[in-house]
């Protein structure tokens, strides 16, 4: 297995798992794919249950790592990743959340960013005489992963750049706050402004000496580990409920594209739905077949404060560019900011269940589809967890809620952060670096 770039075709796969991972993003900007995607073995996936979370990790990645992290260490990446549970919660029949904030940064991001972060580590262990640089775009839980994902890393510089002013007040100490390799740089503008100078910066030919490489989605080593917990829901509810439909709060489209992959493999699974909030270029595309970015738009959940989503074009080509092969699986629908509170009153009104914003997007997808396919059970992703929109969800529910420990250790500290507002001012920062 090789992966390819997607401005080229697949013919031309001949990037490795380790070139991949330590290039971020194809030298003519496309976003690497796997040439070849094996099915696992179905009787491992009717017998998901016999199998301990690791042990499906290893079954599911090992084909994209194509042995070049030997067995042993690619078991230990994995042991070291998944270092937290990822339980699916009963919100009400048929209806569950599948929480993805029990890791060090209280968001699905940590699984990703953890594994990333070992693979990078493994591939320099021998190369001392050189430094990588992580640059990395955040709408607001990607960086704080990250940096606590890549903290200490050797060989390895993390450069997180964020929206100034649109990620929650903990997702800026997360990112801000824990010095050492990680640098956080404060950006006059939106996350796609973020987004397109990190790309910018693999392609200019004065930054070529860097050594940059991406931990977004864009990268595969943060991509594919996000296939596992669509198995783990599985694991959880195959034996209670048939028909099961994942309702994804998407942003850069990264986690559903992983659950397409997952599906890919063999995890049956009746329909994917894209739930965003008012950033909706994907739901309109649905509806119109035109993709047409726009500059995104400040809402409560902002982690999804995406006009142009990365993934989307590796979601087009898992089915083949066939937009009816698309729709057959897959549908998007956007709310509103007043929608999404609304769902989070009416989720712990009727069942106690505290969600997150994110989640709440996650949950109206399902709640709509599930009125014209009422025999489904959803699954909507709880990306992050609720503290990290302390004051939103505060509001919304008239609650306090108690500050966990990997909050409260970040919560205190001073932010540290550097002004930018124009791609030179990215460049000038990281050619000015010692
Ligand atoms: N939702 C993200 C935006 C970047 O997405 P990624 O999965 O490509 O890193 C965030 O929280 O920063």
């Amino acid at each position: 297995m090789k992966y390819y770039s997607l401005n080229q075709i697949k013919a031309t796969a001949n990037t490795s798992f380790e070139q991949a991972v330590i290039q971020g993003i194809a030298p003519d900007k496309g976003l690497y794919f796997p040439n070849e995607i094996r099915p696992l073995d179905p009787s491992f996936i009717k017998n998901i249950e016999q199998y301990s979370d690791q042990e499906i990790a290893f079954e599911i990645i090992k084909q994209f790592v194509n042995g070049e992290i030997p067995d042993k260490e690619l078991k230990e990446i994995i042991a070291e990743t998944l270092c937290f549970d990822f339980p699916t919660v009963k919100v009400e029949a048929n209806v569950y959340a599948l929480e993805l904030f029990h890791g060090p940064t209280m968001a699905f991001k940590d699984v990703g960013a953890r594994f990333m972060a070992r693979c990078l580590g493994y591939f320099n262990k021998n190369k001392t005489d050189q430094q990588v640089t992580v640059l990395v775009a955040t709408s607001g839980d990607t960086g704080g992963a990250v940096a606590s994902g890549f903290l200490g890393v050797k060989g390895v510089d993390v450069v997180i750049l964020y929206p100034s002013g649109k990620v929650s007040d903990i997702q800026e100490k997360q990112l801000t706050t824990l010095g050492q390799n990680i640098v956080a740089l404060e950006v006059d503008g939106v996350f796609d402004d973020c987004q397109d100078m990190v790309k910018a910066a693999f392609l200019d030919p004065e930054l070529k000496d860097q050594n940059l490489t991406s931990a977004n989605s864009i990268n595969v080593a943060r991509w594919l580990p996000q296939m596992f917990y669509f198995f783990y829901a599985y694991k959880q509810l195959k034996n209670k409920h048939k028909d099961l439909v994942f309702s994804v709060p998407s942003g850069n489209f990264g986690n559903i594209c992983a659950g397409i992959m997952a599906h890919k493999l063999g995890l049956p699974v009746k329909h994917f739905i894209a739930a965003t909030n008012i950033n909706d270029t994907v739901p309109v595309y649905m509806n119109t077949q035109k993709y047409e970015p726009k500059a995104s738009k400040q809402t409560i959940s902002n982690a999804m404060d995406v006009g142009n989503p990365s993934n989307f074009v590796r979601i087009q080509n898992l089915f083949d560019n066939d937009f009816n092969a698309l729709s057959a699986l897959f549908s998007s629908e956007s709310y509103t900011d007043s929608q999404t509170i609304e769902a989070l009153k009416k989720i712990y009104k009727n069942n106690g269940y505290i969600a997150d914003p994110h989640g709440g997007v996650g949950y109206l997808g399902f709640k709509k589809y599930q009125e014209k396919n009422p025999e489904t059970t959803g699954v909507f992703l709880e990306t992050a967890h609720p503290v990290k929109f302390l004051d939103t969800v505060e509001k919304a529910l008239d609650i306090t809620l108690p500050i966990p420990e990997q909050i409260k250790s970040v919560i205190d500290k001073e932010k540290t952060s550097i002004a930018i507002s124009t791609f030179e001012d990215l460049k000038n920062y990281l050619n000015s670096r010692g």
